[in-house]
């Protein structure tokens, strides 16, 4: 504080004078001339200002970007302003225990680089026009302002600028409080800013441990993920954009959303849920998706029921009678609804897509999931775009030793042989497997649970015998059914057949006989 004393008595006494000179010689100059006064004396204060002032804004190009020299130098400040400054800002509460804090408006701290006095202060810009709202107006801006003796102009703008960059990027990696956002509606974006997604903390707990799934697969997409992650140099030496595209697909309950919850616990990676049904148009999904950060991953769950994204293929399906039509017409109607008031269309989000990678910075990774696989369109999913395909399908015998070794900590058992056949005969989800292994009172030993597993599962290999039994005795119903509808059609063809072939021959003997007769009678 002694150092900014100094400072600003210097600068104090310097301008104090200069704006005297300013105010008394001002009103001498006629009317005319007054402009031409301001700006040769501009000109003599910036001569006599010894200091270089350098802004960093919140936001860049437009404000359609946040900054990222304006996020580290934040966190390069809340570390130094937590020792020195003495009106702080508690922003992030860190793991619900204790807050990050950093300097509040107005406030200035200072600090000497390679014997250099450095000063830093945080400047709000409050709106002009009057208003009560939720969110910050469009037209208030945040910024930080660095200034420091113009003679040392260079060591700051070579060397210390980067030391600041790099240092806040190590204090935001050890701050990093991963988030979960979800997209608002469009009419509660408020201008430019920030609140296009609302966030909670990602706290999902599963990750490649948890997840039960073939071995090789796993092992196989975690290392995937972690080439990704540093894969900086080699994306920009190919000259391809920092990004990865997957597809997970499968039946409901095989663990998709706990596989993207676990890439994101893997990278330590922000999670950006899209609701494309909430977007209500391709330029609003553009700013959604400029607006998220960096290593982060961008999902949107259920992607063919999230949007009519199928075009040409959904009208065909429809004409032919769609049988993935909810037929329950609440539903439905809610469907169409959603779908009504979005005009996303198919080739948005494609050049959203291929947009987001080539405007914004890197290290992003977009994950669509679907039940469906068969009903999205081809040039959705093609390589390039989405580049790994997955499958998670039901449990196998990989996936059931993750399940016994998490929930019953357990890596043999004398069912294990039983249960192995059983996986191999039906088709369980994950889900329903973690189900029955979970532990149901304070009773339940391993074997319990196990047996518990062994009966679902010869249920389950009962009730789908049972069905392809039904299945095929109503197939043969039908056919039969078909048989007699078609029996009296075909007696009746058979029948008329007869006659016309009768009617010839008799008509054919008839005329015969007849000229025979004639001939006779002749
Ligand atoms: N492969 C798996 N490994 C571990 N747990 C799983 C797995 N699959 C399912 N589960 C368990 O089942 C629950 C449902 O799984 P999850 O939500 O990941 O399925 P999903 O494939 O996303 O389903 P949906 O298609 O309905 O969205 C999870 O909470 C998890 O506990
Ligand atoms: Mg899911």
């Amino acid at each position: 504080m002694a150092m900014v004393g100094e400072m600003w008595s210097h600068l104090g006494s310097t301008m104090g004078t200069l704006m005297l000179v300013y105010t008394v010689f001002k009103q001498f100059f006629p009317h005319h001339l007054q402009g031409s006064f301001e700006k040769y004396f501009n000109r003599i204060v910036r001569y006599a200002y010894p200091y270089v002032e350098i802004t960093f804004d919140e936001f860049t190009g437009e404000r359609m970007k946040r900054s990222e020299a304006y996020f580290r130098i934040k966190s390069y400040l809340s570390d130094k302003s937590t020792a020195s400054a003495k009106r702080l800002k508690a922003d992030v509460v860190k793991d619900s225990q204790s807050a990050v804090l950093s300097m509040d408006y107005n406030e200035e701290i200072t600090e000497e680089f390679q014997g250099v006095k450095i000063w830093w202060s945080a400047k709000r810009t409050l709106s002009k026009t009057p208003r009560i709202a939720i969110y910050p107006a469009d037209d208030e801006k945040k910024s930080y302002k660095l200034t420091v003796h113009k003679r040392h102009r260079e060591l700051i703008t070579q060397s210390y600028i980067s030391h600041v960059m790099k240092a806040g990027k190590e204090i935001e990696t050890r701050n990093r409080q991963r988030k979960l956002y979800s997209n608002n509606p469009s009419q509660d974006w408020d201008g430019y800013r920030s609140n296009k997604w609302s966030n909670v903390l990602f706290e999902h707990p599963a990750t490649f441990d948890t997840l039960a799934m073939d071995a090789k697969l796993k092992e196989e997409i975690k290392n995937d993920l972690i080439k990704f992650s540093k894969g900086k140099d080699y994306y920009a030496r190919i000259g391809k954009a920092w990004k990865r595209g997957y597809l997970l697909y499968g039946p409901p309950g095989t663990g998709k959303s706990s596989m993207i919850a676990a890439m994101a616990n893997l990278l330590n990676y922000d999670v950006y849920d899209l609701e494309l049904t909430a977007v209500k148009e391709n330029t609003e999904l553009r700013r959604l998706l400029l607006d998220t950060s960096s290593k982060s991953i961008i999902v949107i769950e259920d992607i063919d029921c999230s949007i009519d994204l199928t075009g040409q293929r959904e009208k065909k399906t429809e004409k032919d009678g769609n049988e993935d039509e909810p037929s329950d017409p609440v539903t439905k109607r809610v469907k169409d609804k959603k779908k009504k008031n979005s005009k996303v269309t198919l080739s948005g989000l494609l050049n959203c897509i291929d947009g987001l990678w080539s405007s914004c910075g890197g290290e992003r990774i977009i994950v669509f999931t679907t039940n469906y696989v068969e009903k999205l369109d081809p040039a959705l999913i093609r390589r390039g775009r989405m580049d790994k395909h997955i499958e998670l399908s039901y449990c196998c015998f990989d996936a059931f030793k993750v399940f016994a070794k998490n929930y019953l900590e357990v890596d043999s058992h004398s069912l294990f042989g039983e249960i192995e056949s059983l996986l191999g005969e039906t088709n369980m989800t994950p889900a329903d497997v973690a189900e029955n292994l979970m532990p149901k009172s304070d009773y339940d030993d391993v074997e319990t649970c196990l047996k518990r597993l062994v009966e679902a599962l010869k249920d389950t290999k009962e009730e789908a015998k049972k069905k392809v039994e039904d299945e095929a005795r109503l197939m043969a119903e039908k056919e039969e059914e078909e048989k007699q509808r078609k029996k009296p059609e075909k007696e009746e063809k058979e029948q008329s057949g007869k006659d016309v072939k009768e009617v010839k021959e008799n008509g054919v003997a008839k005329v015969g006989e007849e000229v025979k007769e004639i001939g006779v009678t002749h």
